[in-house]
């Protein structure tokens, strides 16, 4: 390609990149294009430009150099300078342009309106009624209120029909008491709820009459709307700090007989009259609807983060020299190393399969939204069992590839000068939150063998799942076009899923046929269980990945996708190919075994590895001492975030 029509080529920049940027055979504005979607990637190009002429929105210092507290500062610093600006630069309904704006102008460690965005909007959208969303929704959009989705506890995360904090009707007043009757029963976690927000969605278990009618959400005011301190009966504070993501004030929360109107219960869905009449929701999992909307979301996210530590090393590969391969010539760009491509150019294909795959998952999601609307619950399952998968294998493989380009980077790497570390940090948070992923796993594993079964019966799922009918046939989940040169590959990759989930049902079969209990059961084959769904999820991926290619119009880009694509194939089928060993002997040695290491707790300095295993009272200990809990309203709060609040509120009375 001519250098002119590299977009990437600029005066004055390394030569030893300039020589690089020469070779490519394609223009990195159309790869963009089709990486992004050619709408964002044009939006993207001009916000960076806005951003480039309003010097508030710049990092006053590199983040690494900052404390915790100005990390903070500086994030409410920017949303407030954002929110006089925003609707100049993004169109705010629409999600990935918004969530450009912030990794540009604030970037991956947090800030005060994350959960604002990523779920209490969400959950106002999809779980408040018509008269709720007036109250609630149309403020919350205009930042008049900041607000969180408390869902976790200290104790219980994924179990959620476990969760301890209790809503309990009140007939005579038509109140909602709320409370957390035990420490386990903290709320811990939720985004930007230590000292951010002043309102939380509360995820509660609903009782009526005595009658536990399981977990639900609630709208709770958390802090005053005029001086920010914590409302009464409320206890709340920041859990310190974190791997990474330390600009955000995840938080905890302790309720005590704390009174809300009836009318505080989102009721979209399910349903309490004033007399305690209960109406159950249309579908069972609804009230996860913010929940589903993170995860389809979370993988175009994570396909970002593994293309920032992807090209910080690939550049950086190009600029480095170090060693020979011919010793009478001069040292080579460390990319020249066989091991080095070896170690880079998979992920680079990763990165782009997730990325497409991502565009796929928020694509359903808005297909189930409209369907839900128009009253039609049944690609809810379908959605939950991909989103599930996908959230798990991307968040995974996203975050082996992020070390990968870590390590790719030597020495220089390790520096939070290369910013690896958080990235790495941030990346794999998302293993954990929304779902932690060998649990997720597990539902799509359900959803497997709910196919099998329906094979075994003679009938023929659709979707995603049809290729688990069609053993020994062509392959059926995509229609390879002739002489593409990819079927084979498409029709091993098909063969070991199915090989896998057939596998796992036979197991989970011999072991109920057994007499053991269908739970019992189902765990002695978690593991079969898991590979199935990781394997369904990367053939989905790499299916997914070869239709776009196709539809790719600019030959150049097409060629360079198709070298990915052929790549990304091959690698991953050898990845595929080595399924490994199961352990049980080890389980009831386990805790010896590492206690035989003789690490003190001083030496591990950390509050989860106690050797008492005391760790609940010392998590809160813990967090009690946290810098951010020294004050109730951070002072950068009242300079940034308040008046924020009140203007919009000012403006919206006008
Ligand atoms: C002004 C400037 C502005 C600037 C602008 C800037 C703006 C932009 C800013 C944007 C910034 C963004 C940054 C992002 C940062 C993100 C931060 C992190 C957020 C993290 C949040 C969280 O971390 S928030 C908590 C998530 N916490 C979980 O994720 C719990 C997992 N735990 C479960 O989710 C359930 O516990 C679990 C296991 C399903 C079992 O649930 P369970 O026990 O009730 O159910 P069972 O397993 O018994 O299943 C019974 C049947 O229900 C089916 N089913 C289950 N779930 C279903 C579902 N959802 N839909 C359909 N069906 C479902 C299942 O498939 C079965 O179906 P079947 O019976 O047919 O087989
Ligand atoms: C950065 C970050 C931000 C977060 N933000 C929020 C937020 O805004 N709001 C909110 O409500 N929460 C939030 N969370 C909490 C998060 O959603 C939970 O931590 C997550 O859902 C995992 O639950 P857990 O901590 O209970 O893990 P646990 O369930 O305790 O996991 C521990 C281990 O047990 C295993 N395990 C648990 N159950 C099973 C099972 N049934 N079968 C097999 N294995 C099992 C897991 O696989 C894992 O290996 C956040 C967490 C993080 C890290």
């Amino acid at each position: 390609m001519s250098a002119h029509l590299n977009a990437a080529l600029r005066e004055g920049d390394n030569p030893e990149l300039t020589e690089e940027r020469r070779k490519a055979t394609f223009d990195t504005r159309k790869l963009a294009d089709e990486f992004f979607g050619s709408h964002l990637a044009r939006r993207r190009r001009e916000i960076a430009k806005a951003i480039d002429a309003i010097p508030e929105l710049h990092d006053t210092k590199p983040l690494p150099f900052m404390t915790r507290e100005e990390k903070v500062e500086e994030a409410a610093r920017k949303v407030f300078t954002l929110s006089k600006h925003i609707t100049d630069i993004v169109d705010l309904s629409n999600n990935r342009e918004t969530q450009s704006l912030n990794e540009m102008v604030i970037g991956i460690e947090g800030m005060p309106i994350s959960l604002h965005f990523a779920m209490f909007i969400p959950a106002l959208q999809g779980q408040a009624d018509d008269e709720q969303k007036r109250e609630w929704l149309d403020r919350a959009i205009r930042m008049e209120i900041i607000g969180t989705y408390a869902q976790t506890e200290l104790g219980h995360g994924t179990n959620l029909r476990m969760l301890e904090t209790t809503a309990t009707y009140d007939k005579q007043n038509k109140e909602f008491i709320l409370n957390s009757p035990t420490l386990t029963s903290l709320k811990w976690w939720p985004g930007n709820m230590g000292k951010s927000c002043n309102y939380a969605i509360v995820v509660a278990n609903l009782i009526i009459d005595d009658k536990l009618l399981g977990p639900h959400s609630f709208m709770v005011q958390l802090r005053d709307e005029n001086s920010h301190e914590t409302m009464p009966n409320i206890q709340i504070g920041d859990i310190g700090p974190k791997m990474a993501y330390n600009s955000s004030d995840n938080g905890f929360l302790k309720l005590s007989n704390l009174r809300i109107p009836r009318r505080n219960m989102l009721m979209k869905h399910a349903k309490v009259q004033e007399d305690g009449t209960y109406k159950k929701p249309p579908h069972e999992k609804l009230a996860y609807s913010a929940m589903v909307h993170v995860r389809s979301h979370m993988i175009t996210q994570h396909a970002m983060l593994l293309a920032y530590a992807l090209s910080i090393s690939t550049r950086y590969s190009c600029i480095r020299r170090q060693g020979y391969i011919d010793p009478k010539k001069d040292e080579v760009k460390v990319i020249e190393y066989q091991t080095q491509q070896h170690r880079l150019f998979p992920h680079i294909a990763r990165a782009y399969a997730f990325a497409f795959a991502g565009t796929e998952s928020i694509r359903k999601f808005e297909i189930m939204k409209r369907s839900l609307e128009a009253g039609n619950i049944e690609l809810i399952a379908d959605l939950h069992a991909l989103t599930s998968g996908l959230k798990a294998v991307v968040t995974y493989l996203a975050g082996q590839g992020i070390e990968q380009a870590r390590q790719a980077c030597g020495g220089h790497g390790y520096s939070m000068a290369s910013y690896m570390g958080e990235i790495y940090g941030v990346g794999i948070a998302g293993c954990t939150y929304e779902g932690e992923n060998l649990v997720m796993m597990q539902q799509l594993g359900r959803y497997l063998i709910k196919a099998v079964k329906s094979v075994k019966e003679g009938k023929k799922p659709t979707g995603y799942v049809a290729y688990l009918a069609h053993a020994g046939q062509r392959h059926s989940l995509i229609d390879c076009r002739p002489n593409e040169g990819y079927a084979e590959h498409i029709r091993a990759f098909e063969h070991i899923a199915r090989r896998q989930t057939f596998r796992a049902a036979e197991r989970l079969q011999k072991y109920e046929n057994s007499g053991l209990s269908t739970e019992q059961a189902w765990n002695n084959c978690t593991v079969e269980l898991n590979r199935a769904s990781r394997l369904h999820t990367r053939l989905f991926i790499a299916c997914n990945f070869y239709e776009r290619v196709l539809d790719v119009e600019d030959m150049a880009v097409r060629e360079v996708l198709e070298d990915l694509l052929h790549l990304h194939l091959n690698y991953e089928l050898i990845d595929i190919a080595s399924y490994a060993l199961e352990a049980k002997k080890i389980r009831p040695n386990a805790v010896s075994l590492v206690d035989s290491w003789e690490i003190t707790d001083r030496e591990h300095r950390s509050v989860l590895g106690r050797r008492d295993g005391h760790v609940y009272e010392n998590l809160f200990k813990w967090a009690k001492s946290s810098d951010l809990n020294q004050n109730d309203v951070l002072p950068s709060h009242k300079k940034h975030l308040l008046p924020m609040m009140l203007n919009a509120r000012k403006q919206s009375k006008l």
